[in-house]
């Protein structure tokens, strides 16, 4: 299978994260094979394809949580903010900082909404008091969930719904001023309505935001992001604009999937 299809990709907009020849091994199992493409600036990209085809694996790579696990390894290229972050001696911690993720179960700590978002401030800078309460609620606001949460900041984040706890993480990712939130299906344990509410945010905070997510949901990627990228058994089939990997895909292999003929 080839690598990508790039012709469609539009030369007009900045990539934020570049990846070249990007290789991931899970111990001798290789998860990821020779992966080309650009996460371009304050666009959603969507990650597709069917399951075990490598999608969180490549999100993984994005900030380095793969790190986290032994026997787990990335060779190649990703270029951002002018460094290759695969080099050794990357400050993970303010790359973590600069490229926040969020999981598809959503994952409040035990603790109250405000010290939710508090936390991780805390962990990179000291905020006077009235400068955390603002930072607290333009991070809430920016998840739109200010105004479900004004009332009860000192209540556990865990006494929300699963879709304000989604919200609550994607607020707590955004607190740290992040560049680049990654997002791992972050609605697929969430009811319809949930969804929507957070397919609105991702819409939203692409203004602000470069964004890459993992989804199941053809619908999503379709109506939330710009670019998509087609994986299958760990490689780039196609990558294009959204409109044309949906419409007019260059790859019967894409076009299969997209219209549920895969399989
Ligand atoms: N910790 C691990 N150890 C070994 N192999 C793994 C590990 N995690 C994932 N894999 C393998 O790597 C491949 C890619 O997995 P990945 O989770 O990235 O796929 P995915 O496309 O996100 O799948 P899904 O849509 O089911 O979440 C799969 O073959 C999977 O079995």
């Amino acid at each position: 299978m080839t690598n990508q299809t790039l012709q469609s990709h539009d030369g007009s907009k900045k990539p934020t994260i570049e990846i070249s020849k990007l290789n991931f091994f899970y111990g001798n199992f290789q998860g990821l094979k020779d992966i080309n493409l650009h996460i371009n600036e304050k666009k959603v990209t969507a990650f597709i394809g069917p399951s075990g085809c490598g999608k969180s694996t490549l999100l993984r790579t994005l900030n380095r949580m793969y790190d986290l696990y032994p026997g787990q390894r990335a060779e190649g290229q990703i270029m951002y903010g002018g460094k290759n972050i695969l080099d050794a001696g990357q400050d993970l911690n303010m790359l973590r900082a600069k490229v926040g993720m969020v999981f598809q179960k959503p994952t409040p700590f035990p603790m109250s909404i405000y010290d939710n978002i508090a936390f991780g401030i805390r962990l990179y800078e000291k905020l006077p008091k009235g400068e955390m309460d603002e930072r607290v609620e333009w991070a809430l606001t920016k998840a739109a969930l200010w105004g479900e949460a004004k009332d009860k900041l000192n209540k556990s984040g865990l006494s929300l719904s699963g879709g304000q706890q989604q919200r609550l993480c994607i607020a707590r990712s955004v607190a740290v001023r992040p560049e680049v939130l990654l997002l791992d299906e972050p609605t697929s344990a969430l009811d319809p309505i949930s969804t929507a509410k957070v397919e609105e945010l991702i819409t939203e905070l692409k203004q602000d935001y470069t964004i890459a997510i993992v989804t199941h949901n053809m619908q999503q990627a379709a109506r939330c992001s710009d670019f998509t990228a087609y994986m299958y058994l760990g490689e780039l089939v196609e990558f294009g604009q959204t409109d044309q990997i949906f419409m007019n895909p260059a790859r019967k292999e894409t076009q299969d999937y997209i219209t549920g003929r895969f399989g």
